[in-house]
């Protein structure tokens, strides 16, 4: 990925047409279906084991379903492909870092990666840090953080780059009860700005408060 990002990056629909995987003699992912609209902000529930990072997975182009198909605006999301790239923005498992960048480093490498001027980048950065109230550890690196506190870097991470669609799993993780709430205003904050939003959550009040919709999944295997 290079150069400048000449439009903003968005769609219309993700449709997710009655996927499945299944490894060997485990199924991670029982028949689903889901249509995700712009704009929307949908919160996945359920209990350990029901699928939902798995389908996340599959959402975000990172896992090909054993069946069933997921589409983005007509065309197969594949997170190979720039045109799935630079809309979808995952964070789905823990990020691997550099050792000796501190998280400025980190944020610097994430915006020029994905097409910011490097004039702005110090300003968007900084926005960034702020709203997450972590600006005091842009010198830290990862491994001075406690485990909250890389949370919100990671957050920081995958909010900073272009994308029309956050894909996050249990992003409340590690977080305390402000910061749970913060990271609420934050997603709000994403779709009230033409953003969208699908999250799994285990904090249901959370869930609720935050998310246009809520879609639990059944108990899994
Ligand atoms: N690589 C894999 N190979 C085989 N089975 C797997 C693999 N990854 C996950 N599974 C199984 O797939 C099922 C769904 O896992 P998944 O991680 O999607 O659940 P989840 O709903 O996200 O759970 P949790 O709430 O605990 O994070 C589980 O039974 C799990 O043991």
């Amino acid at each position: 990925m290079s150069g400048k990002i000449a439009t903003a990056p968005k769609f219309e629909r993700i449709k997710i047409d009655k996927v499945t995987c299944v490894q060997g003699e485990v199924t991670m992912l029982p028949p689903t279906s889901m249509t995700v609209k712009a704009g929307e902000n949908i919160a996945i529930l359920g209990p350990n084991g029901a699928g939902k990072t798995t389908f996340l997975r599959v959402l975000t182009g990172n896992l090909a379903p054993t069946s069933g198909s997921v589409m983005m605006d007509g065309q197969p999301i594949d997170e190979r492909d720039q045109a799935t790239r630079r809309v979808i923005a995952p964070l789905i498992g823990p990020v691997a870092g550099y050792r000796d960048l501190t998280v400025a480093d980190h944020l610097i490498l994430i915006d020029q990666t994905w097409g910011g001027d490097r004039d702005g980048a110090g300003e968007r950065i900084a926005a960034i840090l702020n709203r997450l109230d972590i600006l005091r550890f842009g010198n830290r690196f990862l491994s001075e953080l406690s485990s909250g506190q890389r949370q919100l870097v990671e957050l920081a991470m995958v909010l900073l780059r272009p994308s029309a669609l956050l894909v996050l799993d249990e992003p409340e993780q590690r977080l305390d009860e402000d910061r749970r709430a913060l990271l609420g205003e934050v997603l709000r904050e994403r779709v009230a700005s033409g953003g969208s939003v699908v999250w799994v959550c285990h904090d249901r009040e959370l869930a609720k408060s935050t998310a246009t919709r809520t879609v639990s999944f059944p108990k899994g295997a």
